[in-house]
């Protein structure tokens, strides 16, 4: 079976009847989507909340019933997808370009749990280009300023031009390599001008499910 399938699929154990769950955007994560759509359609009663445009529109075609953000205190669950898990559940976000509303409806979700395989689990953050969400206006300056971190920003591009976000701005990937220590990175960086968030989720993530070769296997933050 697909691995990111496996990971997803296991992680609708986690659901339960009542809840508002954030849903997450990606490849791995649409399986999960898919799942609780088939839930939904036999009877379970959920409501969902979603962290991009492209998962909005799959859940509505699925019939998910859904919540707008600004009627939303507190989230449940939410389950997503992530580019890397570091060994102390460090994560790089934002490959398909979601991170500001990924990382908008985390800080208000009492549980985080991530669904990846496992080429995405590495030792330390960083092969994975740190993506960074920053305003059109003025953007080559802001990414002067993100290079004094010790990377290489490159403005990510569509064949029409520069990829825009759901938020209408750009997206700078940013190729550390190694990323020595993630808390403060992620402080720096959202501290620059012109930056308006950054992939990095930093003790947000309680449980990772990984799918493997071998089958399913969970990490979980330690308290
Ligand atoms: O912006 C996109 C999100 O952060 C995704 O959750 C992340 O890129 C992982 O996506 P996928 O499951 O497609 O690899």
């Amino acid at each position: 079976m697909d691995k990111k399938k496996l990971a997803a699929e296991h992680a609708v154990a986690s659901i339960e009847e009542g809840m508002v769950l954030g849903l997450g955007t990606g490849s791995t994560v649409y399986w999960m989507i898919q799942k609780l759509g088939e839930l939904v359609k036999e009877g379970l009663n959920i409501k969902g909340v979603p962290t991009s445009q492209e998962t909005e529109a799959l859940a509505l075609k699925l019939g998910i019933p859904l919540l707008q953000l600004a009627d939303v205190h507190e989230i449940d669950l939410t389950i997503d997808g992530a580019d890397e898990v570091s060994a102390n559940l460090e994560l790089i976000k934002g490959g398909g370009g979601a991170l500001f509303r990924e990382k908008m409806i985390a800080s208000i979700s009492r549980r985080l749990l991530i669904v990846v395989d496992d080429s995405k689990v590495v030792t330390t953050l960083g092969k994975f280009p740190l993506p960074v969400e920053v305003v059109p206006f003025g953007w080559e300056l802001t990414s002067r300023k993100l290079s004094r971190f010790g990377c290489k920003p490159v403005l990510r591009t569509t064949a029409k031009g520069p990829f825009i976000t759901d938020n209408g701005n750009y997206i700078l990937d940013c190729h550390f390599d190694t990323i020595h220590n993630p808390e403060e990175l992620n402080e720096h960086l959202n501290l620059t001008i012109g930056v308006v968030e950054n992939g990095l989720f930093v003790n947000m993530a309680n449980t990772i499910i990984v799918g493997s070769n071998e089958g399913v296997y969970t990490k979980k933050k330690s308290m």
